[in-house]
C-alpha cells in the first residue's frame, strides 16, 4: 500500500526554488497550505482575500477561524478524505470568514501533498462573490417571475371561482350545492387541502357541517352537532371567538382535545380555520382548510380563504333571509288559507290572481277555479235595497278606477248555482311601490247571509204580528203612507176596512187564550182567502184587522170584500170538539174622500167600524162626517179620563136594593158617575170600556170600593144597620195583584163588617182561567165578602160556575125583566133562573124593575129583591139618604 507521502508531491521544496515560489506568490489565486487543520501559508492573493495585511496575520488560524460554520463540518470530513485517500477533491463552493468579519463566497480546489515533509492540503481559493451575487440576483428574479406567475394563476382561478359562486348565488342554487362548490374550488385552488364549511345552529351553540365534499366521513361524522367553545377543534374555536384560529399541529394543539384522534386516525395533521360572518358581523359558521402535513398556512392563502368566506357570509345570509321570507310568506298563506274570511286579488284586468279557499266557499265556485278567470261566475248583485249593481259600478273596479277604497259595503251576491250570499266586503287597492296606478285590488268578504237571515227575521217579526203572520200595525202604517204617497201622484183611491170581530172576547174568555189564540190565526187565514194580492191585510192586535186596498175600480169592491169577509166570518169555528160563532163589524174609509193622511183615514174606518157595531154588529158601515164627531168625543174621554181621578171627578150614585117581601130597602148598589165640567155627567157605559181599555179601572175600581165602604158604613151606624152595599167589579181588576188589599184596605178603613159588602162580577169574568181566579175568589170570601153574579141569562148561565165560584146572589138581567110579562121566553127564564137559585141556596135580585106589574111577577114567582127605577133610579148619596130616611 503506497504511503501518503510517498503519493503527495514534495511541495515543501517550492519555498526554495524561487521561480515556484514567486509563481505562486503572483498567482491571482489565493492559494493556502493546511496542516493539522490549521494555515502554515498563504500568498499574496490569500491574504488578500481574507483582507489580511500580512501573512502572518493568517499563519497558524485554525481552519475553523476561517471557514464559516455552515462548511466545517463538510471541510473537515473532505480533508480527512484527502490525506487518507491522497487523492484531490472535487472543487466545491464554501464562505470564507473574512479577518474584518465579512464572509466570502469562494470556489474551493484543495489536493494533498507534502509539505515540509509533512502531509497538508493545498487549497486553491477564488473568490466567486461577484459571481455568485449575480447568480443570486438571477436566481430571485427568476423565483420572483415564477411567483408572480402563480400568483397570477391563484388569482385569475380565485376569480374564476368567486364568480361561479356569484352566479350560483344569483341563480338562487341550493344552498349546499353553493357551499360544496366553494369548498371544491378552495381545494383545487390551495392544492393539497381538503375544506369544509359549518353552520351555527339555530341554538347559537353547536354547528352543523353543510358542505365538506373531500373530508372523511368519520371526521365529519365526529363534528356534526359538536358543541362551538374556547377549545372546540379549530371550526367550533374560530366560530366561539369569531376570529380566524390556525393550528399547525394537531397532535400537539391543546384545541384539539376532543378531536384529535379523530383526526390523526383520518390523517389529518394541521388545520385552520376562518369564520362566516354576516354582513352585521355575527358569526354564522366557519370555513376549514386541512392539511395531511402538519404545517401553517400562507399569508396568501389565508387572505384567499378569507375573501372567499365574505361569498359564503353573503350566500348563506341570502338563503336565510329567502327560508324566512318563504317560511313567512308559507306562514300568511297557510293563515289566509285557514280564514273564514274570503280573500281574493284581482288584477287590473279582472283576472284574478289569488283566491283563498274560503272564497270559492263563499262564492260557491269550485276548489283552484278561481284564480286565472276573470271573475266569480256570479248571475247578479244588488245592493241592500234590492237594486241591481251593474257591471261598471263593482266594488273592485270602482277600487281600481278612483284608488279609493271601499270599506264594509254589504251587498247580495246571485251565485251560479242559484243561491243568494249576502256579503260584508272591503276593498282595497294596491299600488306597486312608488308607482301611483293601482295595480290590482285586494277583496276580502265575510259572509254575512245568516245576519242578514236574521236581520230580515226581526224586519219580519218587527213588521208582522207573530200570532197569525199577518202584517203588523207598523207594516200597515208603512205601507199605507207609500200607498199614499202613490195615490197623491196618480190620483187613485185608497181604501180601509177596519174590522173588529164580534163576541170575540166573550168567546175567548170562553174557551181560554189558547184556544182563542187558534181562532185568530183561523179569523187570519179566512181574511186572508177574501183579499187580492194587490190588498194587504194587517193585524193590529186583539181582534182588530185591517184591509188597505190600493187599486180598485169602485165602491162595489169594497162592498164585495166587506161581504165576503162577513160571510166567511160568519161560518162556525170548530175548536177542540165545539162550534163557536163569531161576527165582524167593518168600518170603512176611502181616500181622498175621508182623509189625506193616514192616521185620519185609520181613524175614520175605526169610528165607521165603531157605527157599524152600534148598529147591531156583524155588518159594515162606510164613514161619514157624523161618526168622526162620536170618535172625537171618544179621544178626548179617553184623554180627560186619565185625569179624572186626580181631580175628583168622579162620583158615586146608590141605586136602592129593596125586599120584595117587605117592600124595605136593604141594599144599595154603588153606581159610578163621571161629572164632567163640560160634559157634564158622564154614564159609565160611555167610559167604563175605555177604563178598563187603558187599565184606569183599577185605581179607579179601588176608589170606588173605598168611596162605597165608606158611605154604608156611614148609613149603616146611622140610618140602616143592616143595609149592605153592592160595589161593580171589572174583569181587568182581577187581573191586577191590588184587589184582594184594595178590597180589605176598603174594609178596614171604612170599619164596615164584609158580610155588608157584595162584590158584582159578570159571567164574562168566571169564563177566564179558573188556576188564576180560584185563589182570588178564596182570598175575598176569607175576608168575608159576597159574590153577586150581574146580568145573569145573557151569557152562558153556566150551572158548572155557580158550582165552582162562591156566588150567593144571582142577578136577573133587565133585559128579561124587561119582557115580563108579554115575553114568554123572559117570563119562563125568569122562572127558571129564580127556581135555580132556590135550589142552590141562592138569593135573586132581579134588575131594571120599571114597572108594578114586573114587581108583582116577581113577588109571586118567588124573588127576593128587586132593584130598578120603578122604585128608584141611581140617586147621589144625599138623596139616597133621603130615601133611606124615609124608611121605604
Ligand atoms: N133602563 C133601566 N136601567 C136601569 C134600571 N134600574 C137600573 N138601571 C141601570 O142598570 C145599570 C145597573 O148596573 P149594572 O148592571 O151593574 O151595569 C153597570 C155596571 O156594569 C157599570 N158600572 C157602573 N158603575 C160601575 C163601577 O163602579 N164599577 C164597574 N166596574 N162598573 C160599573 O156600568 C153599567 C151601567 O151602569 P148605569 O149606567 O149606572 O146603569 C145601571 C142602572 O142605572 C131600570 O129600571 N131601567
Amino acid at each position: 500500500m503506497v504511503s501518503i507521502q510517498q503519493q503527495l508531491p514534495a511541495a515543501d521544496e517550492f519555498p526554495g526554488d524561487d521561480r515556484y515560489e514567486m509563481l505562486v506568490q503572483l498567482s491571482p489565486d489565493a492559494l493556502y497550505v493546511l496542516q493539522n487543520n490549521q494555515l502554515v501559508y498563504s500568498n499574496v492573493a490569500g491574504f488578500r482575500l481574507l483582507c489580511a495585511d500580512a501573512p502572518e496575520d493568517l499563519i497558524g488560524l485554525p481552519v475553523a477561524k476561517l471557514l464559516h460554520p455552515a462548511y466545517l463540518a463538510k471541510a473537515e470530513a473532505r480533508i480527512a478524505y484527502m490525506l487518507k485517500s491522497g487523492q484531490a477533491a472535487p472543487s466545491v463552493e464554501q464562505k470564507y470568514v473574512r479577518r474584518d468579519g465579512h464572509v466570502i463566497d469562494v470556489e474551493v480546489r484543495s489536493a494533498p501533498f507534502m509539505y515540509a515533509a509533512k502531509p497538508a492540503i493545498q487549497v486553491l481559493a477564488r473568490d466567486i462573490t461577484a459571481r455568485k451575487a449575480a447568480e443570486e440576483a438571477l436566481h430571485f428574479s427568476e423565483e420572483r417571475h415564477r411567483l408572480a406567475a402563480q400568483e397570477a394563476t391563484r388569482a385569475k382561478d380565485s376569480l374564476h371561482h368567486e364568480k361561479i359562486i356569484l352566479e350560483m348565488i344569483a341563480l338562487d342554487e341550493p344552498i349546499k350545492d353553493i357551499l360544496r362548490e366553494v369548498c371544491l374550488g378552495i381545494e383545487w385552488i390551495v392544492g393539497q387541502i381538503c375544506c369544509s364549511i359549518s353552520l351555527l345552529d339555530a341554538d347559537g351553540e353547536h354547528i352543523q357541517v353543510v358542505a365538506a365534499p373531500s373530508l372523511p366521513e368519520a371526521y365529519v361524522s365526529a363534528m356534526q352537532g359538536m358543541a362551538i367553545g374556547p377549545q372546540a377543534a379549530c371550526c367550533g374555536t374560530a366560530i366561539y371567538l369569531n376570529q380566524p384560529v390556525i393550528s399547525g399541529d394537531i397532535a400537539s394543539d391543546p384545541l384539539w382535545e376532543t378531536l384529535r384522534e379523530t383526526a390523526l386516525a383520518q390523517g389529518l395533521r394541521a388545520c385552520w380555520s376562518v369564520p362566516v360572518r354576516a354582513a352585521s358581523g355575527t358569526v354564522l359558521g366557519a370555513l376549514d382548510v386541512y392539511f395531511t402535513e402538519t404545517q401553517l398556512p400562507s399569508k396568501d392563502d389565508l387572505n384567499f380563504v378569507s375573501n372567499i368566506t365574505h361569498l359564503v357570509g353573503v350566500a348563506v345570509q341570502k338563503d336565510r333571509v329567502e327560508r324566512s321570507l318563504h317560511e313567512s310568506e308559507e306562514r300568511y298563506r297557510s293563515v289566509v288559507n285557514c280564514l273564514a274570511e274570503g280573500i281574493m286579488v284581482q288584477a287590473r284586468d279582472g283576472t284574478i290572481v289569488a283566491c283563498n279557499p274560503s272564497a270559492e266557499r263563499i262564492l260557491r265556485v269550485p276548489p283552484g277555479s278561481a284564480v286565472g278567470s276573470k271573475g266569480m261566475n256570479l248571475r247578479r248583485m244588488f245592493t241592500e235595497d234590492g237594486s241591481e249593481i251593474l257591471p261598471e259600478q263593482l266594488p273592485s273596479l270602482v277600487a281600481l278606477r278612483t284608488g279609493e277604497a271601499i270599506l264594509n259595503l254589504t251587498m247580495g251576491l246571485e251565485t251560479a248555482d242559484g243561491a243568494t250570499v249576502w256579503v260584508s266586503q272591503n276593498v282595497l287597492p294596491i299600488r306597486q311601490a312608488g308607482v301611483q296606478e293601482v295595480s290590482s285590488v285586494l277583496v276580502s268578504f265575510t259572509d254575512v247571509s245568516a245576519v242578514k237571515e236574521a236581520q230580515q227575521r226581526l224586519q219580519f217579526l218587527a213588521s208582522h204580528d207573530s200570532l197569525t203572520g199577518l202584517p203588523n200595525r207598523a207594516f200597515l202604517v208603512e205601507r199605507l203612507a207609500h200607498a199614499l204617497s202613490l195615490a197623491q201622484r196618480q190620483t187613485h183611491r185608497i181604501a180601509l176596512l177596519f174590522l173588529d170581530l164580534d163576541r170575540f172576547k166573550h168567546v175567548n174568555d170562553t174557551i181560554g187564550h189558547e184556544a182563542g189564540d187558534q181562532l185568530l190565526q183561523t179569523v187570519a187565514t179566512r181574511l186572508s182567502a177574501c183579499i187580492r194580492e194587490t190588498d194587504t191585510l194587517a193585524r193590529l192586535g186583539g181582534d182588530e184587522f185591517v184591509v188597505l186596498a190600493e187599486s180598485f175600480d169602485d165602491a162595489s169592491y169594497l162592498t164585495g170584500l166587506a161581504e165576503r169577509m162577513l160571510g166567511t166570518i160568519s161560518e162556525p169555528f170548530r175548536l177542540r170538539g165545539y162550534e163557536y160563532y163569531l161576527g165582524v163589524s167593518i168600518g170603512i174609509s176611502v181616500h181622498p174622500d175621508d182623509g189625506e193622511d193616514g192616521n185620519t183615514l185609520l181613524r175614520c174606518a175605526d169610528s165607521a167600524m165603531y157605527a157599524a157595531k152600534e148598529d147591531g154588529r156583524n155588518n159594515y158601515r162606510f164613514y161619514t162626517q157624523e161618526m168622526n164627531a162620536r170618535s172625537q168625543r171618544r179621544y178626548h174621554l179617553e184623554k180627560n179620563l186619565r185625569h179624572a181621578l186626580a181631580n175628583d171627578q168622579f162620583v158615586l150614585y146608590y141605586q136602592a136594593k129593596t125586599d120584595l117581601q117587605s117592600g124595605r130597602i136593604v141594599g144599595a148598589e154603588a153606581l159610578l158617575r163621571w161629572r164632567h165640567p163640560e160634559n157634564g155627567l158622564v154614564s159609565p157605559v160611555d167610559f167604563i170600556p175605555v177604563a178598563e181599555e187603558t187599565g184606569l179601572i183599577v185605581p179607579i175600581g179601588s176608589w170606588v170600593l173605598e168611596q162605597a165602604c165608606r158611605q154604608a158604613a156611614d148609613w149603616r151606624a146611622r140610618l140602616a144597620p143592616h143595609l149592605r152595599i153592592a160595589v161593580n167589579l171589572s174583569p181587568r181588576q182581577f187581573q191586577d195583584n191590588s184587589l184582594v188589599e184594595a178590597v180589605s184596605l176598603a174594609l178596614q178603613s171604612s170599619g164596615l163588617p164584609a158580610s155588608a159588602l157584595e162584590l158584582e162580577i159578570t159571567e164574562n169574568l168566571l169564563m177566564g182561567e179558573s188556576d188564576t181566579l180560584m185563589p182570588l175568589f178564596d182570598a175575598l170570601t176569607g175576608l168575608g165578602v159576597g159574590f153577586s153574579l150581574d146580568d145573569f141569562g145573557t151569557g152562558y148561565s153556566s150551572l158548572s160556575y155557580l158550582q165552582r165560584f162562591p156566588i150567593s146572589n144571582l142577578k136577573i138581567d133587565r133585559s128579561f125583566i124587561n119582557g115580563i110579562p108579554a115575553n114568554r121566553d123572559s117570563v119562563a127564564l125568569t122562572q127558571t133562573i129564580i127556581a135555580m137559585a132556590k135550589a142552590l141556596a141562592l138569593t135573586v135580585t132581579a134588575e131594571g124593575v120599571e114597572d108594578a106589574q114586573q114587581m108583582r111577577f116577581l113577588q109571586e114567582a118567588g124573588c127576593g129583591e128587586m132593584q130598578g127605577n120603578y122604585f128608584s133610579e141611581p140617586i147621589a148619596a144625599a138623596d139616597f139618604e133621603r130615601l133611606l130616611a124615609t124608611g121605604r
